[in-house]
């Protein structure tokens, strides 16, 4: 008689669970992932007077009804008031410290951060000062998740405004702090009549370097602007990139045709890092069981889940991929693979992202699956 199985079943896929997941994050920004306690302190301390509220409870909430306008134009006056307490060298630290430990405390391992330096110039810190202090801020914050026995592998991608005039600069400062902590470039901003190859120079020089570049492209604008991060500009991996399924045609009968430009994207692996809360947020997509995400990762695109802003979105990592698992019905091996696919696309080395694959992200979904 066979005796019954020993094997013991999956865990149940809920936020305690996915938290203990080992996840990947490539699309996080710095100055959107503040605590609401942590703002109103630095406010406090520099004299910033101009917040919307004054407990911690009521600027979550403020924060993330004010980014939910349906207009990536308003989502981003949001960020006046993070900017602006993140200004001096102990304020850049501490924000940069406290989003490694709340990102480690999420079951993240590797994570990439982004900001732009350019705009935390007014309290007179130079932009090699800005990024300094952030990188301390960085390593503090690993630091202290390894005496807590555990791993976290925090990158920092350095980004340009898109209206402005500073990308050679940024592209320059991101390849000065190459081996210090930053692994890449972006840019980032009003996507609309701000098109990428505006900054060519910049990514020229990233490119005659070597080194790897993402693109917020395909977010609040179409084609063109994905065109153009890939065509023109060379960009490794596309921020956000979901209106590449305005190049995708899904017939009546479920059967889907691809124009080139999403054949490219999908042929040449090139990553997207899709935001889905803040896409629902900005309107860039309608609702999150109208989000694309589903479709572009049954159709085998490199879909990567990514936060985008935690604050603005009033989200982690953990509650992304159970939202994507209880709207889409996925189980571990799905977020494994969009896990893995994170790390595939990592600005990191290959061996080191081998090794995140190989001895922490596959045996943690194992012991998940059961
Ligand atoms: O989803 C986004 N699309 C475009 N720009 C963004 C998004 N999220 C944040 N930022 C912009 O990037 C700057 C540096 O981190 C932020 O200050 C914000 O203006
Ligand atoms: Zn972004």
């Amino acid at each position: 008689m066979a005796t019954p199985s020993q094997t013991p079943g999956p865990a149940p896929l809920d936020l305690t669970t996915v938290r203990t997941a080992p996840k990947a994050v490539l699309h996080d920004h710095l100055d959107g992932g503040l605590r609401p306690a942590t703002v109103l302190e630095l406010a406090q301390h520099c004299g910033y007077d101009a917040l919307p509220a004054t407990d911690a409870d009521a600027l979550a909430a403020w924060f993330a009804a004010a980014a939910g306008s349906g207009s990536l134009e308003r989502y981003l006056e949001t960020f006046a008031h993070t900017v602006a307490v993140m200004q001096t060298p102990e304020g850049l630290q501490r924000v940069a410290r406290e989003c490694v430990a709340d990102l480690a405390a999420d079951g993240v391992v590797y994570a990439e951060v982004r900001f732009a330096p350019e705009q935390h110039l007014d309290g007179g810190l130079s932009l090699d000062d800005v990024v300094h202090h952030t990188l301390l801020g960085f390593e503090d914050g690993m630091a202290q998740v390894r005496d807590l026995g555990r791993e976290i592998r925090v990158g920092c991608l350095l980004t340009a405004m898109r209206h402005a005039a500073r990308s050679r600069e940024i592209a320059e400062l991101a390849i000065r702090f190459r081996d210090r902590g930053v692994v890449g470039f972006d840019i980032a901003g009003a996507e609309a009549g701000h098109p990428p190859s505006r900054h060519l120079d910049a990514f020229e020089l990233m490119r005659t370097n070597n080194a790897h570049f993402t693109i917020h492209a395909g977010e609040a604008f179409g084609l063109p602007s994905i065109h153009e991060a890939i065509a023109f500009c060379g960009a490794d991996r596309l921020g956000h990139g979901v209106r590449i399924t305005d190049d995708i045609v899904v017939d009546d009968d479920g059967t889907t045709r691809l124009g080139r430009l999403a054949n490219y994207v999908r042929d040449k692996r090139i990553p997207l890092e899709l935001c889905p809360s803040s896409n629902v947020q900005t309107g860039a997509v309608p609702s999150l069981d109208k989000h694309p995400f589903d479709l572009l990762a049954r159709l085998r695109f490199r879909v990567t889940v990514n936060t985008d802003n935690r604050l603005m979105s009033a989200t982690t990592m953990s509650d992304e991929m159970v939202a994507l698992a209880v709207t889409f019905g996925y189980g571990w091996s799905d977020l494994e693979r969009f896990t893995i696919n994170a790390m595939k696309s990592a600005f990191l080395p290959f061996p080191e992202r081998l090794r995140l694959i190989d001895e922490v992200v596959k045996p943690g979904y194992a012991l998940l699956k059961g």
